[in-house]
């Protein structure tokens, strides 16, 4: 059985996700914060952790990407996408609503919806959606807003459902466990991930991604957070399409290596859409194979 860390209290979407990319018998155990969760998998505690790392209104969540950058390294091996609207829960009779709590990208992403639907109301960030619902439960804040499943969970009353300022919003999650384990398999739609502290000159950050644009390799994202040691150093988040195991990432990240030592791997595996990675003219496999094999053969004077 394998014992997975979530991003808690129960009723998250993190904790959805987390069932969504658990197998039968598998235990769920709830962490207040993203670091928590993390921590427990890195200690040994649990064999994985679930934790979310960007949605596509918010963007990243910075919690998960500097606790992944620093510290012992993890690997991630699955990720889920999740549709995201929320439900707003309040205690049963409450008439009037003064605060609205939940995580700051859940009232990122309702902010109009607050503005129109609960003139004057104050938003107060907690540490998760559900976090939000155990607040207003104890009767800290009138509202919470929450993922549609919370409501399972607390006895709370639904206000409104399906709200959302962008429709089709969607949070990626990360399933991350400790190294010296088998990769996943490649499957023709990966997506890899690295984490660069790029040096502080001219052209450093353009160096790294011509090395990936040169072989053809699609981002899917890049993100830049602070180093945290000088001001206006900054560390570079990295996602593209594609396999460690494949030739023409292997020769990528060789080459990423050699422009900068301090490069961390975060992980290849499947991606949760299922998009395949576009290859570019004489970027495929086969091509970066024919050339090894190629320099191979000329180096045992075989072929000029
Ligand atoms: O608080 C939760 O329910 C979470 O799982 C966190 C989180 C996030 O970090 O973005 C996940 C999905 C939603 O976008 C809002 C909050």
């Amino acid at each position: 059985m394998t014992r997975i860390a979530y991003f808690g209290p129960e009723g998250t979407f993190t904790e959805q996700a987390a069932r969504s990319l658990a197998a039968d018998g598998d235990e769920l155990v709830p962490f207040e914060t993203i670091p928590l969760a993390l921590s427990a998998v890195r200690k040994g505690e649990t064999d994985a952790a679930c934790v979310p790392v960007e949605n596509s209104v918010e963007g990243v969540v910075p919690a998960t990407l500097d606790t992944l950058a620093e510290g012992e390294p993890l690997i991630a091996f699955a990720e889920a996408l999740l549709p995201v609207h929320f439900s707003v829960l309040t205690r049963p009779g409450t008439t009037e609503i003064r605060t609205v709590a939940s995580h700051p990208h859940a009232l990122a992403q309702v902010r109009l919806w607050v503005e129109a639907n609960l003139p004057g109301a104050r938003s107060v960030a907690t540490s998760s959606t559900a976090a939000a619902a155990v607040a207003v439960q104890r009767g800290d804040f009138d509202a919470a807003v929450t993922a549609p499943v919370a409501v399972q969970h607390y006895p709370l009353e639904v206000r409104a459902t399906e709200v959302a300022d962008v429709r089709d919003a969607r949070t990626r999650f990360l399933l991350v466990r400790r190294p010296r384990q088998p990769l996943p398999e490649p499957t023709g739609a990966d997506r890899t991930s690295i984490v660069a502290a790029a040096a502080n000159r001219t052209g450093a950050l353009a160096e790294l991604l011509t090395e990936l644009a040169g072989r053809g390799i699609n981002l899917t994202r890049l993100d830049a957070r602070p180093a945290r040691g000088n001001f206006g150093e900054y560390r570079f988040f990295i996602d593209f399409e594609g396999h460690v195991a494949e030739p023409r990432i292997g020769d990528a990240l060789t080459a990423l290596r050699r422009r900068c030592r301090n490069v961390r791997f975060l992980g290849s595996h499947p991606r949760a859409d299922g998009v395949r990675a576009t290859i570019a003219e004489s970027a495929g496999n086969e091509d970066f194979v024919d050339a090894a094999d190629w320099v191979a053969a000329v180096r045992r004077g075989e072929q000029a």
